[in-house]
């Protein structure tokens, strides 16, 4: 495991102040960052609205446990300690609260022989690229919520990893993987969320403009306007 104390410190801070934004009844944007944030955000979320959802979109499934992961990196974590399937002495304030019910994938396309097989034991709704591919992605947003959402009546924290979109849209992040989803799949997503009025927080992590392509000076920029435009659309903004 690379630099747990340190990871589990500043979540563990992170968490308390979301939760008490999110008992004040405030929508609690949160910039990241690395995606081992997801575990203080939502932790933090779900104490003040304990029927939530989450969305969280993504190349990866992040949910190795310390057991199946290959290189110790907890970004690639934290649901699996939000799902209380990861248990450890430094992350013991961790809750497990989230039901596998409850969070819905969408952007997979790099996820590792563990976590698919956890994603399958818990019955965990996962929407690939193949999906996004196969039916669209006003369908596929339709088909998440309707799993984890049902009624449009429960809180959602919308947690996006920009490597969700294709790394020729958001270059400078960590762990790209090709064959993402395209600038408005992932604007749409957010209107999508926008527009249930339902959206109590939201994570964009994994922007990292110190990763710049030498040979595409404006890799960087390109990746930080990209996210700003994904938050602008999940906090309403409209096209028309
Ligand atoms: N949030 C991310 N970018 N996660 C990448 C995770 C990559 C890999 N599956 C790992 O566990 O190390
Ligand atoms: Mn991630």
């Amino acid at each position: 495991m690379r630099r747990p104390r340190l990871v589990s410190k500043v979540c563990e801070k992170v968490s308390q102040v979301v939760e008490e934004r999110a008992r004040a009844g405030e929508i609690v944007l949160t910039l990241g960052g690395d995606h081992s944030l997801g575990m203080a955000t939502i932790g933090g979320t779900i104490e003040a609205h304990p029927d939530l959802c989450v969305l969280w979109i993504d190349a990866h499934a992040d949910i190795n446990t310390p057991e199946t992961t290959d290189l110790g990196w907890l970004h690639g974590m934290p649901v699996s300690f939000l799902l209380g399937l990861s248990q450890m002495p430094e992350y013991a304030w961790t809750k497990g609260r989230l039901h596998p019910s409850r969070i819905a994938y969408i952007g997979l396309r790099d996820i590792e022989a563990g976590e698919k097989a956890t994603l399958k034991k818990h019955g965990i709704k996962a929407f690939s690229m193949h999906h996004v591919d196969k039916f669209g992605i006003t369908k596929v947003v339709e088909m998440a919520l309707d799993a984890v959402n049902p009624g449009r009546d429960r809180p959602i924290h919308l947690s996006f990893d920009i490597d969700a979109l294709d790394p020729s849209i958001a270059p400078s992040t960590g762990t790209p993987v090709r064959g993402g989803l395209t600038f408005r799949e992932g604007r749409y997503i957010c209107e999508a969320v926008a527009e249930t009025g339902r959206l109590v927080a939201m994570d964009m992590v994994e922007v990292n403009p110190s990763l710049t392509d030498p040979a595409d000076p404006i890799s960087a920029q390109r990746t930080v306007a990209t996210a700003c435009a994904l938050i602008r659309s999940a906090l309403g903004e409209n096209l028309l």
